[in-house]
């Protein structure tokens, strides 16, 4: 059965559960499983124990202050950084104790990618095919695919050391897309791209969702997510202060920016005056 055709009877499976009332969809497999997840560099602790449940199928935020931890989770979650402590399992599986299982079935965009800068985008997409055991002939034609709809057919012969910013974060997203993975995490994917990319980035990522798959990635950007996500995790100092379903997190609060200075504590803080000198008589 292909990935597409397990998803859409995972997400039948699930409707007709939730239907019959024995247990929501929700009780099903999540797409991310956290249990008491650390992490400390130095004196610095930079995520405090979190529990962490991310429903499958969903498009999920994780926000947070600068500093709140979001990158090192991400990191922790997707195998690239070991924790101190705690377990993480995506779609079922232990990222520790079953990394290949886990591997296979997530696609990755980390924060400061690091691309094969002496490959062409082409090359580049050619050679992830390969390292994730795809024929070449669906290679090509995925590859094909995703140039176009992200707008870099144009460029597709060019080195990657050539690319602009909202090139490589584009060309990373076609990387992390090609094995079409269940789980995508991406942190902070719309940093630099123009406004015109980051609708079709939006577009690419709401019809792989609508197909059952999970995103998970991490912004600043609170518009965005409320206008993006239907979940929500918002971190700070390490610890996670809300998550769950964008309308509970934002609760009776205007937008889910005010209800997220409410839950970082940073309602009200000002200068306090001290920039007085700032744009005054010279
Ligand atoms: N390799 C490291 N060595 C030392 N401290 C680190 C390291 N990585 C992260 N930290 C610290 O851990 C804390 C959390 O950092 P992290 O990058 O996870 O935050 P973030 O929420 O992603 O921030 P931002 O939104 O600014 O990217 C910060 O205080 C940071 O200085």
């Amino acid at each position: 059965m292909t990935r597409e055709a397990e998803r859409a009877r995972a997400r039948d499976e699930a409707a007709a559960t939730a239907a019959s009332g024995a247990v929501t969809a929700e009780a099903a497999v999540p797409a991310v499983r956290v249990r008491g997840l650390w992490k400390r560099f130095g004196q610095q602790t930079a995520v405090a124990g979190i529990d962490l449940d991310l429903p499958a199928g969903r498009f999920v935020g994780l926000v947070g202050p600068n500093g709140a931890g979001k990158t090192t989770t991400l990191s922790m979650i997707t195998g690239l950084l070991r924790p101190d402590e705690g377990t993480v399992e995506v779609a079922g599986h232990d990222v520790w104790r079953d990394p290949a299982e886990v591997k296979a079935r997530i696609g990755v965009l980390p924060e400061g990618l690091r691309l094969f800068e002496r490959l062409s985008g082409r090359e580049l997409l050619a050679y992830i095919g390969r390292l994730r055991g795809l024929p070449g002939e669906v290679t090509d034609q995925r590859a094909t695919q995703l140039l176009d709809v992200l707008g870099l057919a144009g460029s597709q012969h060019k080195l990657v050391v050539d690319y602009s910013t909202g090139m490589r974060k584009k060309i990373g997203l076609a990387s992390a897309l090609l094995h079409n993975p269940e789980v995508l995490f991406l942190d902070e994917p719309f940093e630099g791209v123009d406004p015109v990319s980051a609708q079709t980035i939006r577009e690419v990522l709401e019809g792989y969702t609508a197909s059952g798959a999970t995103v998970v990635f991490s912004s600043h950007v609170m518009e965005l997510v409320e206008s993006l996500c239907d979940w929500v995790a918002v971190m700070a100092a390490g610890s996670i202060r809300a998550d769950g379903a964008v309308r509970e997190v934002r609760g009776d609060a205007d937008s889910l920016q005010a209800a997220f200075l409410e839950l970082v504590g940073a309602q009200g803080r000002s200068t306090g005056g001290s920039l007085d000198w700032l744009g005054g008589a010279r």
